[in-house]
């Protein structure tokens, strides 16, 4: 609410739980809120760190971004407070947890289950875009799993306004374009890339570009070496999705209001996502 918006948030005003996990710069726990008895998930960061990683502005840009995107499928940022030595999050807590742990058991998802996910996700892209934020970072490693079941983008570490590019490299080389690999300008098609990558993990349970070696994977992404395993059977229509995406020109990638209507999601994509 709009008095939730400006208050002065304090640690007094949460009941600590449980650890939710241990991000890079600090740890997550569960909390209540205790006046509403809202149920949040609080993330501590050491200013101490943010200082010697040079991230302090980042966290700023980040929260600045957070506060406009307002989206069922992006986790929220519902404000932030800082005492002495930390920066405290107030972040939504996703009552199903982490979608990577959930597919390393299921190993990979029904084609049902796929689609519905890429499809909350290409909304919710659909929707950054429209704010001229692109994120970036799409794996299942920043994928948060909601009480319906719903997916939702959870870490803006690497989001930026499409206006001050950067060409930094985040994380795992698996979901990275072959634009930002080969380290040149880049755009909101970083993204669509990246949600093909996403869409052939779910399916198969391993990123398409995978190799033992970070140059083998570097090889495979910007030759664009995409091989459709036998195994599990998949549709040849989420294969043609799949290619769509995964397109070396960033200009004849699928964009992501066409995929909303592509036969496969039209076809296996639950609507409430
Ligand atoms: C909008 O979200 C975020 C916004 C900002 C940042 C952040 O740290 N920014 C940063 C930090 C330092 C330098 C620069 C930028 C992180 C997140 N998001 C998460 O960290 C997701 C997991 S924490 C929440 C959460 C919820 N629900 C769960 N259910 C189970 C586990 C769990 C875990």
């Amino acid at each position: 609410t709009a008095e939730e918006k400006q208050k002065r948030w304090t640690l007094n005003d949460f009941d600590i739980g449980k650890p939710l996990g241990r991000g890079k710069f600090g740890h997550v726990y569960l909390a209540r809120e205790k006046k509403s008895n809202h149920i949040v998930a609080l993330k501590v960061l050491f200013k101490s760190q943010l200082k010697q990683s040079q991230v302090e502005h980042q966290l700023r840009r980040e929260v600045e971004i957070q506060s406009h995107l307002r989206h069922p499928n992006i986790l929220r940022l519902y404000g932030y407070f800082y005492d002495q030595t930390r920066v405290y999050l107030i972040l939504e807590y996703a009552a199903r947890g982490e979608l990577y742990k959930e597919l390393q058991k299921c190993k990979y998802f029904s084609e049902k289950r796929a689609a519905t996910y890429i499809s909350s996700l290409a909304r919710a892209l659909i929707y950054c875009h429209g704010k001229h934020v692109i994120h970036r970072d799409i794996k299942p490693e920043n994928l948060l799993i909601g009480a319906q079941g719903e997916l939702k983008i959870a870490d803006f570490g690497w989001s930026v306004h499409t206006f001050n590019r950067r060409r930094t490299m985040c994380g795992t080389l698996d979901y990275l374009p072959p634009e930002m690999v080969e380290s040149v300008e880049h755009d909101a098609s970083v993204d669509i890339w990246s949600l093909g990558v996403l869409c052939y993990e779910f399916l198969y349970g391993v990123p398409p570009f995978e190799a033992k070696e970070h140059s083998d994977t570097y090889r495979r992404i910007v030759k664009v070496d995409l091989k459709f395993p036998m195994k599990p059977i998949v549709s040849s229509s989420a294969k043609d999705l799949i290619s769509q995406m995964l397109v070396k020109d960033t200009s004849q990638r699928l964009p992501l209001h066409k995929l909303l209507e592509h036969p496969w999601i039209v076809q296996n994509a639950d609507p409430s996502g």
